[in-house]
């Protein structure tokens, strides 16, 4: 059986998962390789700490996902397309590797980010 997401161990786990798959993903990919040239180094870290805040409640996290993303989105297309993508593989992602609480909670918040993400850009 799977365990749930408990430690800061399990957050880096999920989150390395993830964006390999990304990586490996011709939707989204492009995004990050081509168009932003993302630091992996210092992505991947945030990204800890952003979801170590969501679900651990860590407070690690600081800053503006919602205006990067409108911004992002001035450069290159982010559609409810690249969205659905971006979900379905955080879905699969949380589904492969974890079982629980913090499993189902983790996939309902990127839900709710995505479709706030998807409004604020489409009304930008
Ligand atoms: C179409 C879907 C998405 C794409 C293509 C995308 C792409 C990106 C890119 C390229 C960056 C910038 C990395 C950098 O500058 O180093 C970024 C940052 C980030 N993304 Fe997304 N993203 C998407 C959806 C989401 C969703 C749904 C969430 C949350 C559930 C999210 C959370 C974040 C966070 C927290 C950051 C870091 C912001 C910061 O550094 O302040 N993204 N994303």
């Amino acid at each position: 059986m799977k365990s749930d997401i408990e430690t800061r161990k399990d957050i880096e786990f999920l989150v390395n998962s993830f964006y390999d798959k990304v990586r490996r993903n011709p939707v989204l990919n492009y995004i990050f390789e081509d168009v932003v040239k993302v630091h992996w180094e210092s992505h991947l870290p945030r990204m800890y700490d952003f979801w170590g805040s969501i679900l651990l409640g860590e407070h690690s996290f600081s800053g503006n996902p919602m205006q990067k993303h409108v911004a992002l989105s001035k450069r290159t297309p982010l559609t409810e397309k690249e969205f659905e993508e971006w979900l379905r593989v955080f879905r699969e992602t949380v589904d492969a590797l974890f079982e629980g609480r913090k499993a189902e909670e983790a996939k309902t918040r990127a839900e709710i980010i995505a479709r706030l993400m998807l409004h604020k850009i489409q009304s930008a």
